[in-house]
């Protein structure tokens, strides 16, 4: 899980450059040779990963293996004590206000109204354009609100709205569904695919469910030993149906986090 951020960090003040409200251009990252360590503790080791612009990518593995940490160094939360990281091209320095990040928990500003949550996210806190971003969640007639009368689905939605709302060309999603029921969490999945597909920036989603990694990615990698184990392109048409290549990928990447021999079928149906 990732560690606590002060309100600054969340939230970049810069709106990110996109002329006339075109949708941004996603951004290419490159991770090059990356060692993460806190104390004696090396969370991350010689990483290496290349995700092209537009890519929508998903990062599985056990718990405490250094998803979060990967993608706080690609937010430039996180410095790396070797190696190096470029977005778009240039080298990570720090928070850029093309990039933003979303968490399990929304971390909506309580005594702000669920519009002007939205408005912190977009340069000199534009109204019509907050406005436009919680229509485009579906939560529109509820801007003037308070967070606190939101079910959590619909905090989310908000907390989505205010990272999509001055159209970054990279969003970074933590574990974003995690605390969701199940049926909410399908529709927010169906949502970020969609705005996706709208505006093609590069995704990064840290997820503990591999169904969600194969409903939503392009690739799905795995980190294990604090380095890239595995990287599984994900060849399904959109919208992803459950149907039985949905399944197969489901289970392979279940298996390779959970360090399992695939399971053969014989010709009689039995498991060898
Ligand atoms: N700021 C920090 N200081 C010290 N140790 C840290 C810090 N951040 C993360 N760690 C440690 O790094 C390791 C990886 O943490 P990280 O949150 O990246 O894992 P994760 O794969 O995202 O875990 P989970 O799936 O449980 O959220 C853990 O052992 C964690 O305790």
């Amino acid at each position: 899980m990732a560690s606590a951020l002060s309100a600054s960090e969340i939230i970049h003040s810069r709106q990110a450059e996109a002329p006339g409200g075109a949708a941004a251009r996603g951004l290419q990252v490159e991770v090059r040779d990356a060692v993460v360590r806190f104390g004696d503790l090396t969370v991350l080791r010689d990483l290496e990963l290349s995700i092209p612009a537009g890519q929508f990518l998903a990062v599985v593995g056990r718990s405490g293996c250094g998803k979060s940490t990967l993608l706080r160094l690609l937010a430039g939360l996180e410095q790396a004590s070797r190696g190096a990281v470029s977005i778009g091209g240039a080298a990570s320095a720090g928070l850029r206000s093309d990039v933003r990040v979303m968490f399990q928990d929304a971390r909506l500003l309580p005594w702000k109204s669920v519009l002007d949550n939205v408005r912190i996210g977009v340069e000199g806190g534009d109204r019509s354009q907050a406005l436009e971003a919680l229509e485009l969640v579906g939560l529109a007639d509820r801007a003037k609100e308070w967070p606190s009368v939101l079910s959590g689905g619909q905090r989310q939605r908000v907390a989505l709205a205010r990272a999509l709302v001055s159209n970054p060309s990279l969003l970074l999603l933590d574990e974003p569904l995690g605390a969701l029921d199940a049926l909410t969490r399908i529709e927010m999945q169906q949502l970020i695919e969609r705005l996706w597909l709208e505006r093609r920036f590069t995704a990064v989603l840290v997820t503990h469910d591999v169904s969600e990694a194969v409903a939503l990615a392009d690739r799905v990698v795995l980190v294990e030993n604090g380095t890239i184990s595995q990287d599984i392109t994900i060849a399904l048409a959109r919208p992803r149906e459950k149907d039985s290549g949905f399944s197969h990928y489901e289970s392979s990447i279940l298996n390779r986090v959970l360090g399992r021999r695939p399971v053969s079928v014989n010709q009689d149906g039995f498991a060898i």
